[in-house]
């Protein structure tokens, strides 16, 4: 068998694995990269990047068509999906392999496992290959489709998130299973695409957000057409000779009866059958700390989906920056800088967390809700206003509707939550989120004024509401 021996070996080339990989090199080391499907993984082909390559056309719209003045419009859907195309790059991953390169990475093809410490297996086509990691072996292997238990479902042979979205084609009828992002953003999408959709979803959607939030994507979704079903549970499915899918629930005689079925009820961690079950806890989740190393090992990290921290792109690159940074400081023999905030450590995944779910109205939040700051015990404040009574509001869009909700806490005079739901509030976050991270008082964020007449003018009326 060959034998190779690196710094560093780093298991799934997803945007997370990458950017551990990155980190390493930019740090002196060398770092072998083993990857199964394609460079880029799931965020890149069958995730972000098509998603929300299938949602701006309709949200594009329908902003053009929210301004009096504007007339006409329409969306061609075999653009649409020959557009997202390219932002999938086709489904093919020579840009990618270029970028590890370039960034001087090996790129190892096959599946790997580990199988010893600091040693991995590859089972490639050309056969299997033996990786020596000097220092780290860094576990990047992303999430899988959870696919629930109900009878005859998976003889059904319903669509995950992949199937759609890399859709070469719009279903006349699309059932959705899910109250989640997954869910609504899929809906979104193909009732943009024209797709009679209906939504099941077994409790009040985007449940993990601030209450007002699934209420006003339920409420949009159902005006633009979208049966949404929040007490639905899926008691047997089946799939007819002529092709349909009928989903018969719990508590209703009638099937719900549609072409395609998409399962959106979340993901799990890759984390089992890669010779890691020893770090694998009953829960199926892996202990690691804030550097991502596993407790215990000197050697062992897992970032991204498969830690299951914040399963989000951009959480799991910034735990890649930690956990790279980290493995480099400890390969010197350096002190690793772990107090909170610090360089090595990934802190914000704790209560900093932002997430833009891009539906229509966007959801977008960052930090704890209220209820979750209560949870933890702190004494919090929520501060709530009518996005549409700020002045740059309705220059935006007429009868712009949208909310905002801030959480503030009372003992250190901060803000430890926001979320807004509304068209394009997903830009607006980043605001929020530097004042959280940044643990800035609310009394200074009073002398950041914003400018008029921006929709960010809600930030002084949020501070007029609070009473400063
Ligand atoms: C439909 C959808 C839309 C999403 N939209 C967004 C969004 O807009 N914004 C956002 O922040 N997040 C979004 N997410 C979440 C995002 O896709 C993930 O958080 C992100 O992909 C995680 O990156 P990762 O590198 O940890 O894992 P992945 O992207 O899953 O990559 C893991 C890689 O590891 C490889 N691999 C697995 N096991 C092995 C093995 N044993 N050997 C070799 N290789 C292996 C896989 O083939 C894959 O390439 C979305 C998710 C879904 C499902
Ligand atoms: N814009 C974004 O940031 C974005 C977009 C898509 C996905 N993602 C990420 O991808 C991951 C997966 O998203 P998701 O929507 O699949 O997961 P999720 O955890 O957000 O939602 C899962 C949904 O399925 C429901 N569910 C779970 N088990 C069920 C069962 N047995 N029967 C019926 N319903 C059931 C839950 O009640 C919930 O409504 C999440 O981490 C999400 O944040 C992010």
């Amino acid at each position: 068998m060959d034998v190779r021996e690196t710094d560093v070996v780093v298991i799934g080339a997803g945007p997370v694995g990458e950017n551990v990989a990155d980190r390493v090199v930019r740090g002196g080391l060398r770092a072998a990269i083993v990857e199964a499907e394609l460079v880029g993984g799931e965020c890149s082909y069958w995730a972000c990047m098509p998603s929300k390559a299938l949602l701006r056309p309709g949200a594009a719209l329908r902003a053009a068509q929210r301004v009096a003045g504007v007339t006409g419009g329409a969306l061609d859907p075999e653009a649409v999906l020959a557009r997202r195309d390219r932002f999938a790059a086709e489904w093919d991953d020579t840009g990618q392999v270029r970028w590890l390169e370039g960034a001087g990475i090996e790129l190892v093809r096959g599946r790997g496992s580990v199988t010893g410490e600091r040693r991995v297996r590859v089972a490639g086509d050309d056969g299997d290959v033996e990786l020596r990691a000097r220092h780290a072996v860094v576990i990047a292997t992303g999430s899988a489709p959870r696919v629930p238990d109900v009878p005859g479902l998976r003889a059904a042979n319903p669509w995950t998130s992949r199937e759609a979205t890399a859709a070469q084609r719009v279903p006349g009828r699309l059932a959705v299973l899910g109250g989640g992002v997954v869910a609504v953003e899929v809906a979104t999408v193909f009732a943009d695409l024209g797709s009679t959709v209906t939504l099941l979803s077994r409790s009040p959607l985007l449940r993990s957000m601030e209450p007002f939030v699934g209420e006003a994507v339920r409420d949009a979704l159902r005006e633009r057409g979208v049966e949404v079903r929040e007490d639905a549970s899926p008691a047997e499915v089946s799939r007819g000779s002529d092709g349909s899918v009928a989903i018969r629930l719990a508590d209703d005689a009638d099937a719900v009866i549609a072409d395609e079925l998409v399962v959106a009820t979340g993901r799990e961690p890759r984390i089992r059958d890669i010779g890691i079950d020893d770090a694998v806890g009953d829960d199926d989740s892996v202990d690691v700390d804030d550097t991502m190393r596993v407790r215990g090992s000197e050697w062992l990290y897992v970032v991204g989906d498969a830690a299951a921290r914040a399963p989000l792109t951009h959480q799991g690159k910034y735990e890649a920056r930690a956990a790279g940074d980290a493995i480099v400081a400890r390969a010197r023999g350096e002190r690793l800088d772990g107090e909170r905030w610090a360089r090595h450590v990934a802190t914000a995944d704790h209560g900093a967390v932002p997430q833009v779910v891009f539906t229509d109205p966007e959801a977008a939040s960052v930090g704890l809700t209220a209820a979750e700051a209560a949870q933890r015990g702190l004494r919090a404040r929520a501060v709530d206003y009518d996005l549409g009574a700020v002045a740059g509001a309705g220059l935006l869009a007429d009868g712009y509707a949208g909310h905002v909700r801030a959480v503030v806490d009372e003992d250190r005079g901060v803000l430890v939550g926001m979320t807004l739901v509304g068209p394009g509030v997903g830009e607006l976050l980043h605001a929020a989120t530097i004042a959280i991270v940044g643990e800035v008082p609310l009394a200074r964020l009073w002398h950041a004024v914003p400018a008029y007449p921006t929709l960010s003018e809600f930030w002084l009326r949020l501070l007029e509401e609070y009473g400063l």
